[in-house]
């Protein structure tokens, strides 16, 4: 089996200044890998290079084995990859179930007609409420997304992009922001909801990363070091110089 997402040998310079200086990943199907890296190490443009914003410099990136990079990002959403953005991407004046019920109807529905469209209301209303149930957000469900607390938003924006039927999802800092309660609310949810995805993130808090991660690879200067189990990535010497021994 191909792997969900494969970068090689992937490069990005912005002018001279080179920020991803060759790097090979590979995240397999149904994994869960963090990106972990001091700031300014090219995390963020990592992100923006797989979802398609950047153009590598040099190298290639792949999607369950087929080339993505030089695609749009809108293509590449197509092809079932989705990005969460740290800053919330909702529809403030519509309520957590039209929020849902867009997204579902972003995924399913683009393929058919109006008229059909009309007949799948009922399944559409059906999906959208089971989406309220897992985000815990049923209580929530007539509110306008603008009135949520920030920790509700996010939890509705990462809904919303996994809704959307990815089946590969990028997680950008999912819990910035957050304090312990919400944080470890948001790490449950984060952990059912991709049950069967395959995840990618972006994380500052050690502790989400090394429970929530399969796998982890550290990025240091454009370069992965390391990319190993929790448990190996703790042990690795070079990463402990490197990142972990900082004060973070
Ligand atoms: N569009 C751009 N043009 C020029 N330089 C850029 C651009 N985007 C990012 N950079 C530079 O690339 C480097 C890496 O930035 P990036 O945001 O990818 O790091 P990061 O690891 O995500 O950092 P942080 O953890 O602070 O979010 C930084 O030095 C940044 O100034």
């Amino acid at each position: 089996m191909s792997d969900a997402l494969r970068l090689a040998g992937v490069h990005k310079r912005f002018g001279e200044t080179p920020i991803i200086r060759g790097v090979d990943l590979a995240v397999a199907p149904g994994e869960r890998h963090a990106i972990i890296g001091p700031n300014g190490a090219g995390k963020s443009t990592l992100f923006n290079l797989i979802s398609g914003r950047y153009t590598p410099s040099e190298g290639e990136i792949a999607l369950h084995g087929k080339r993505i990079s030089g695609l749009a990002p809108h293509q590449i959403n197509r092809r079932g990859l989705s990005r969460s953005f740290q800053i919330t991407n909702l529809f403030q004046n519509m309520t957590v179930f039209e929020n849902l019920r867009c997204s579902l109807l972003w995924a399913h529905g683009y393929k058919y007609s109006f008229w059909h469209l009309v007949g799948r209301q009922a399944a559409l209303n059906e999906a959208a409420e089971q989406w309220l149930e897992r985000l815990g957000l049923t209580a929530r469900r007539d509110v306008l997304a603008s009135l949520l607390t920030y920790a509700e938003q996010r939890t509705l924006e990462i809904g919303t992009t996994i809704a959307g039927g990815a089946d590969v999802i990028l997680l950008d800092e999912p819990t910035a922001g957050m304090g312990l309660a919400e944080r470890d609310h948001t790490m449950a949810m984060i952990s059912e909801v991709t049950r069967d995805k395959t995840l990618l993130m972006v994380e500052h808090d050690m502790g989400v990363v090394f429970e929530l991660a399969d796998r982890i690879s550290v990025l240091v200067y454009g370069q992965i070091i390391a990319s190993d189990t929790p448990e190996a990535i703790r042990a690795n010497a070079a990463v402990q110089e490197a990142y972990l021994g900082e004060a973070h």
